[in-house]
C-alpha cells in the first residue's frame, strides 16, 4: 500500500485561496490559520519570491500555509503542504513531496477522482465545486450540497475542502454536509469590506483556533 501523506489538522476551518503575498499577509493578520497561495500559469522562477514570502508568513503565524501547483518550490522552502489538481498527478513528483515531510491536498470532482485521490492517501481531499464560480472555468457541472453529502459518506476518516461558489449565506447548508473545511476565493476578494466577509466566515466555519502542528 502507498505510504500516507503526513497529516494535517482534521477540521481546517475557513480556507481563503488567494493570489499574492499582499493577501496572504492580511488575512493571516486578520485570523485565518489555512491558505493557499494560488498564482497561476507562471515559471518556478516567476513566482519564487512570492512562494518564499508566502510560506514565511505562514511560519511565523503558526499557520498552514499551502502553495498551489508549485511543489518543487513548496519542497525548496519547506512549506507546510502542497495542494495539486488532477492534472498535476501526471506530473508531479508525489514521493519527493512526502518525503520533504509537506502535506498534500487533492482537488476531486467526481467519483472517479475521488478513487484516483483516496488511493494516493493524500492529508486531505477538495471537493468541487459545489456551486457556480466565477473564478475559474470548470468542464464539469457544479456538483452542489447533495452530492457533496453523498461523497462525505466515504470521508469519514481524511479531512475534507469544500470549494467553489461558497458565499457566507452558502456556508451553513455546506457545513451541515459534515465537510470540515470551506475554500473560498471571491468571498473574500471579492468582498466590498474584506476584513468584515472574513470576521463573518471565521466565526461561522470556526476557522484555525489551533496552531499548526510541527512547523
Ligand atoms: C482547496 C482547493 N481545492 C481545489 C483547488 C483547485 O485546484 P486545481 O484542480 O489544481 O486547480 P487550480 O487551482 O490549480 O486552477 C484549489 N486550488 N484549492
Ligand atoms: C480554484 C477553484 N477550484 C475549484 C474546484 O472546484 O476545483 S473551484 C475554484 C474557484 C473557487 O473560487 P470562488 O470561491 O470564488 O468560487
Ligand atoms: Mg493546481
Amino acid at each position: 500500500m502507498t505510504d500516507a501523506f503526513p497529516a494535517t489538522a482534521p477540521k481546517l476551518g475557513l480556507y481563503p485561496v488567494v493570489d499574492s503575498v499582499e493577501w496572504i499577509a492580511r488575512l493571516l493578520e486578520a485570523g485565518v490559520r489555512t491558505i493557499q497561495l494560488r498564482i497561476k500559469d507562471c515559471q518556478d522562477h516567476e513566482v519564487e519570491d512570492a512562494v518564499r514570502e508566502a510560506i514565511a508568513l505562514g511560519k511565523q503565524y503558526r499557520a498552514r500555509l499551502f502553495i498551489n501547483d508549485y511543489w518543487r518550490l513548496a519542497i525548496k522552502y519547506n512549506a507546510y503542504g502542497v495542494h495539486l489538481g488532477q492534472e498535476d498527478l501526471d506530473v508531479a513528483n508525489l514521493d519527493a513531496i512526502r518525503q520533504a515531510g509537506l502535506r498534500l491536498g487533492l482537488s476531486t470532482h467526481d467519483d472517479a477522482e475521488l478513487d484516483r485521490a483516496l488511493a494516493l492517501r493524500p492529508s486531505y481531499i477538495a471537493l468541487g465545486h459545489i456551486y457556480p464560480t466565477q473564478t475559474k472555468d470548470m468542464p464539469s457541472e457544479p456538483q452542489g450540497v447533495m452530492e457533496l453529502k453523498r461523497h462525505m459518506a466515504r470521508l469519514q476518516d481524511i479531512p475534507t475542502v469544500a470549494i467553489g461558489g461558497i458565499s457566507l449565506a452558502r456556508v451553513p447548508e455546506v457545513l451541515a454536509t459534515g465537510v470540515g473545511s470551506v475554500a473560498v476565493v471571491s468571498a473574500i476578494t471579492q468582498a466590498e469590506d474584506w476584513r468584515q466577509a472574513t470576521q463573518e466566515l471565521l466565526a461561522l466555519v470556526e476557522a484555525g483556533t489551533q496552531p499548526a502542528e510541527a512547523l
